[in-house]
């Protein structure tokens, strides 16, 4: 198999939980790479524990492939950014640059590009200067969509990267999410929107932990399975 060909992440039983609490137990997946997979399932599946996994934030047991180079770059469902932090819109950005440079040092040109770039492409420049505390919940969300972006990672991992954003920040987030799997960099969504899921190149559908069913959307997203999954028993 090419590098190209390589899935970005190959999983198996992997197993993960709180405080001792098994909550995610995957016997085998993968992320295909320059692809977009949307991972969904009902409140409480496992999504957000799957994507801390992933992202290397949450330790589980079992065996993960990686084929990309790098760190995985993360954007968790609820941002660990205090509104309260004297952090501007371009300061969040700037920290998505952290991962290749370390906290606090100068920013370099290449740095003040990607953050440039990503800042455009989610259309935040204009408020580049105010505070996170004083945007709405849905231009906080593309600031944090765009601190993602500029880690440039191989892997980038979005945890409902649109909650809260109306249907233009939804295009825009979309627009960049594309761009990404263009780039060849493979980009893993967790949604609670199928019509949206149903826009990815693959689909993991989560349920009470274990994976139910995973493919391409149209093969995953059917009656049958909408049904079992969100159909209370
Ligand atoms: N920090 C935590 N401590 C203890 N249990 C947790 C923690 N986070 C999640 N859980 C539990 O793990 C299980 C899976 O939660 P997870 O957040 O991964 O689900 P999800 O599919 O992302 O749900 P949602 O759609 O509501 O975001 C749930 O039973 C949840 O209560």
């Amino acid at each position: 198999m090419s590098i190209a060909s390589r899935p970005a992440v190959e999983l198996s039983r992997l197993q993960a939980g709180y405080q001792g609490k098994q909550v995610l137990d995957i016997e085998a997946a993968a992320i295909p790479a320059a692809s977009l997979t949307a991972v969904v399932g009902p409140n409480g599946a496992g999504k957000s524990t799957l994507m801390a996994a992933l992202a290397g934030t949450l330790t589980g047991n079992g065996a993960l492939r990686t084929g990309y180079r790098g760190r995985p770059a993360f954007v968790p469902q609820h941002s660990a950014v205090p509104e309260s932090l004297p952090c501007t819109a371009f300061d969040a950005v700037a920290m998505g640059r952290w991962a290749e440079r370390g906290p606090w040092r100068k920013l370099t040109a290449a740095d003040r590009a990607a953050i440039g770039e990503a800042m455009e492409r989610l259309e935040i420049t204009a408020f580049a200067h105010r505070r996170l505390g004083t945007l709405s919940g849905g231009q906080r969300q593309r600031v944090l969509v765009a601190q993602g972006l500029a880690q440039q990672a191989e892997l980038l991992l979005l945890d409902e990267p649109d909650a809260g954003a109306d249907p233009q920040a939804r295009g825009l987030i979309a627009d960049a999410i594309r761009a990404e799997t263009r780039r060849g960099r493979a980009v893993v969504q967790v949604s609670h929107d199928l019509t949206e899921a149903r826009r990815a190149d693959h689909c993991l559908l989560l349920h009470r932990g274990h994976l139910h069913a995973a493919g391409h959307p149209d093969d995953v997203l059917t009656p049958t399975t909408i049904n079992q999954v969100w159909v209370p028993s």
